[in-house]
């Protein structure tokens, strides 16, 4: 669905010249919500834009539904960018314009017919649920609502993909969850592609497929969200995981003050979905004979799916231990020896 090929992007001249991207290659599959998750000046921005070339790229390709966007004609482009919508973190509204004349705009500058341009609107009202709202103007709206307004826009055109650009930063918590939730849903309805880029692991969390962590101009690591939430491996994804590097002196804490007993074995346990509640570990230890203390734990969902993570120290004679850890292992649980 959206393919970028070697894709490097350069501001400024000579010794002034600044790196955005540096040979970025990435693939989003049709349906998905894809998510770029990165540090301020990572170069997010540059990469969001890049799709729809509303920045050129110094060089690479960019390849959505199946055209090169790199190498088409002025005109071609702009009707490639028809099926591509996007919004904005400050929503960038006409602010002169009423939210019905918002939502009109696009279709109004092709010409589209009267009559069809009002079903359409009024279409779009209902799917954000402001049919009350359309004769006000931005100013007369909450962030929310103006985001609302960005979204039906966006939509107006029938759009293939979907770019949020840190859409949700400018919002307070509650409004971000009912924003998500809408985005959430057209994707669903629609199967419309979304890509959004955003420097907060939870919005990543709640509502997308796969992720992709962008550092220094380049995605140092991708993958579904469960798998790089659980599992990450590059420093930055930790960071924003916030799980070493937070929590490691409360975990050396807990670990010297959990001492004591013949030996002991500290172990990082995850699970996803329905094991996230099962008393695996309870009814192991229980039959093996070790005895368990949780030294740290969460308890949480990525996408409505439930997982978990447990910092757990096992004690007892070595070879039960390692008789606990291969059985927790065997049913499915993933385990990572941290320390003793
Ligand atoms: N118009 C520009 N002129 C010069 N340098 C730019 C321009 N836009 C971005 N940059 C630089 O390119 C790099 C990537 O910027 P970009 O805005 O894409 O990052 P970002 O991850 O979106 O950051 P933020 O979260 O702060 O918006 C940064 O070093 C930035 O300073």
């Amino acid at each position: 669905m959206i393919e970028l090929k070697q894709l490097t992007k350069y501001y400024g001249k000579g010794n002034r010249r600044v790196s955005a991207l540096s040979g970025l290659n990435l693939s989003i599959e049709r349906g998905e919500i894809f998510g770029v998750i990165g540090h301020s000046g990572a170069g997010k921005s540059t990469l969001i834009r890049c799709i729809n070339l509303l920045e050129r790229p110094t060089s690479g390709e960019v390849w959505v539904d199946g055209v090169n966007l790199t190498t088409v004609s002025q005109a071609q482009l702009q009707k490639q960018r028809r099926k591509i919508g996007m919004i904005f973190q400050h929503f960038n509204l006409l602010s002169s314009a009423t939210v019905y004349d918002n939502i009109a705009f696009p279709l109004r500058l092709v010409n589209t017919p009267k009559q069809q341009v009002d079903k359409k609107v009024r279409e779009l009202l209902e799917l954000v649920g402001l049919e009350e709202h359309s004769g006000k103007y931005p100013s007369q709206l909450s962030g929310g609502q103006k985001q609302r307004v960005g979204i039906a826009r966006a939509l107006a055109s029938d759009p293939h993909v979907l770019l949020c650009d840190e859409a949700t930063s400018a919002l307070d918590p509650q409004t971000t969850g009912s924003i998500l939730k809408l985005l959430l849903d057209i994707n669903q309805r629609f199967n419309l592609t979304i890509v959004l880029i955003t420097h907060e692991m939870h919005v990543i969390q709640s509502i997308c497929d796969r992720v992709g962590v962008i550092h220094q101009g380049d995605i140092v690591e991708q993958g579904p969200v469960a798998e790089v939430f659980l599992k990450p491996q590059h420093q930055v994804t930790k960071d924003f995981i916030q799980r070493e590097s937070e929590h490691a002196e409360e975990l050396q804490a807990a670990i010297a003050a959990s001492g004591g007993g013949e030996s002991a074995q500290v172990v990082r346990i995850s699970f996803l979905g329905s094991k996230t509640y099962d008393a695996i570990l309870s009814r192991t230890a229980r039959h093996t004979g070790v005895d368990f203390a949780i030294l740290q734990g969460t308890i949480s969902t990525i996408k409505n799916v439930p997982y978990g993570q447990l910092i757990v120290r096992f004690e007892g004679n070595q070879e039960d231990i390692e008789h606990t850890l291969r059985e927790v292992s065997g049913q499915g649980l993933d385990v990572e020896v941290i320390g003793q």
